[in-house]
């Protein structure tokens, strides 16, 4: 049997204290609704007393999001307690979450009061927040930097004033690992009522240990782990939620005892929707989501990847719902990889004509730091033979409009030959791709779509870079005029002329092998 470990989400509370990442209502809500999905077991959405905004904010997730319980901050102080309760009565499960400093730096710094009457106003907050709700949490803010003693006493009064929930917060992020254990075990052990209450962690990231103590603190007997999506929070951050539940997962050889509710295929996105909605960008390099902890940039490493992934991955993208391996062309790359990824736009070469083209790869990858695809298509331009059907537009009429249906006529020439067709689509530009896929006998799927402005103004020059799937092809095809709906007409025809050509190269022809039918 596992223990669950509960996972309370504060992306919206303390991951919102990250300077710069203010969220509206609106953004908060659409974040609380994927934590939702994400499956967390607490969302704390913020602190009610600190502006109208804020608890206008927290009182709609309160009213709309279902499942979670629903939480909020407030200090010791009766009218923080006040704002979080009618910010969040009308949750399926609400729960207020109070907080008072227990080192003697804050009790003599900040609160300048002695620890007695803390002490004090602890209980009497705790004694206030029960008036309204079963469910309270209590936090000894800056815990790892308090007075073991100190501590115990707290905790032993709150909870018999009802508190339910204790978080010893690693408030500085000053902890290391076996310390914060021991700070748990201690606390498990010495104060006598502490079975009444669930033990909570809150980790900062100050020193970059906040995923390892509180995977640690779970050793020892706490049973909610705070976090938040990306690792945002206050100064350097808390513990990122991704690397908690995933580290569990990934390790349950090690954590054999644990488990979370984390809908785990929920992460990227939520990873993604966080930080476009904060605007605070995941680090390439980031444990779990960034965009490079599922590439592979080197020879031996992809070379092994392409034999084996579990050769140098140990997390499949596919359990976070994200993007599955992926090799990122550079001087440091093997033939392996770079034969791999021609395949996979479609181009086979003789092994002479693949040692010409690695040299010339490596030439070009020593001039650049990343090569793309598009650099891959280019070097493979004069090695192709464009003796394929090649079809140019030569004239194009669409209609679109709120009232009308997307339609589009498209006139191809091929050799001498004029093709005509319409068709309707979603839109204009889907309408006119329905129309070539009809001249050209194939329907290949569009992967990607990008429209960039070249130029500057009003007239300025719009690109538009596609990306086209067919069988087992991935071409890239590219297109620019100053009417948008041209330069993506252009951009894939581009792409079909070059995949007519890649399988003529091949020496497939159209009509057999691989698999083309085109007129
Ligand atoms: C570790 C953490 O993340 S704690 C949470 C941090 N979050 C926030 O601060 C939320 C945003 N904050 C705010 O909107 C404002 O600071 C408010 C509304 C909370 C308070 O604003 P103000 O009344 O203007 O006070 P200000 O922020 O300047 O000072 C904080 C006061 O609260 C006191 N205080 C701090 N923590 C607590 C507590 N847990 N319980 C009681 N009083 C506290 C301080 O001692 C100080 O009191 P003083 O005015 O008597 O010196
Ligand atoms: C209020 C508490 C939980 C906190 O955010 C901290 O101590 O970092």
């Amino acid at each position: 049997m596992t223990e669950k470990i509960m996972i309370f989400d504060s992306t919206l509370r303390d991951g919102e204290q990250t300077p710069g990442a203010r969220l509206n209502r609106k953004e908060k809500l659409k974040i609380a609704k994927q934590l939702a999905k994400l499956n967390v077991d607490v969302i704390e959405c913020g602190f009610p007393v600190s502006s109208p905004g804020e608890f206008k904010a927290v009182q709609s997730i309160a009213q709309q999001v279902k499942g979670p319980i629903i939480t909020a901050l407030a200090r010791t102080i009766q009218g923080d307690i006040d704002a979080v309760w009618e910010a969040i009565k009308d949750a399926e499960r609400p729960r207020i979450h109070t907080f008072l400093g227990s080192s003697d730096i804050h009790m003599k710094y900040k609160l300048q009061k002695d620890p007695q009457t803390l002490l004090e106003m602890g209980v009497e907050a705790v004694r206030y927040a029960k008036r309204y709700t079963a469910d309270v949490q209590y936090s000894l803010e800056d815990a790892t930097r308090s007075d073991l003693d100190y501590m115990c006493r707290v905790i032993e009064a709150v909870i018999n004033a009802g508190a339910t929930v204790i978080n010893l917060p690693d408030t500085v992020g000053y902890a290391v690992p076996e310390e914060y254990g021991a700070m748990i075990s201690n606390i498990m052990n010495r104060v006598p009522n502490i079975d009444k209450a669930i033990v909570s962690v809150h980790c900062h990231n100050d020193l970059g240990l906040a995923v390892a103590n509180s995977l640690e603190a779970i050793k020892y007997g706490a049973r909610q782990v705070e976090c938040n999506i990306n690792g945002i929070g206050e100064r350097a951050g808390n513990a990122a939620l991704e690397e908690i539940v995933t580290g569990l997962v990934i390790r349950k050889d090690y954590f054999q005892d644990y488990r979370t509710d984390v809908q785990l295929d929920e992460i990227y996105k939520t990873s993604r929707l966080v930080s476009n909605l904060t605007g605070i960008p995941i680090p390439v390099n980031k444990a779990v989501i960034g965009i490079n902890a599922f590439a592979h940039s080197s020879g031996i490493h992809q070379d092994g990847v392409l034999k084996n992934l579990s050769t140098y991955e140990i997390i499949n993208a596919e359990l976070i719902g994200g993007k599955a391996a992926q090799m990122v062309l550079t001087a440091r790359s093997g033939r392996h990889a770079v034969k791999n990824e021609l395949q996979e736009m479609g181009f086979v070469l003789e092994e002479t004509e693949f040692a010409q083209f690695f040299e010339a790869f490596l030439e070009l990858a020593d001039k650049k730091k990343e090569v793309f695809r598009e650099d891959l298509e280019a070097l493979m331009a004069d090695r192709l033979a464009y003796a394929a059907p090649t079809y140019s537009l030569e004239y194009l009429q669409t209609v679109s409009g709120s009232r009308s249906i997307p339609a589009a006529v498209v006139k191809l020439k091929k050799d001498d030959e004029i093709f005509v067709e319409t068709d309707c689509g979603a839109g204009p530009i889907d309408a006119a791709y329905n129309a070539i896929d009809k001249i050209t006998g194939i329907e290949p799927r569009l992967e990607t779509y990008n429209l960039r402005g070249v130029t500057e103004g009003r007239d300025a020059l719009g690109e538009v870079s596609i990306m086209i799937q067919y069988q087992d092809k991935n071409i890239v095809g590219r297109g620019t005029s100053t009417d948008i709906i041209e330069a993506s007409v252009r951009a894939y025809l581009n792409g079909v002329n070059k995949l007519l050509s890649i399988c003529h190269m091949n020496g497939n022809g159209h009509t057999n092998g691989c698999g083309c039918d085109v007129k």
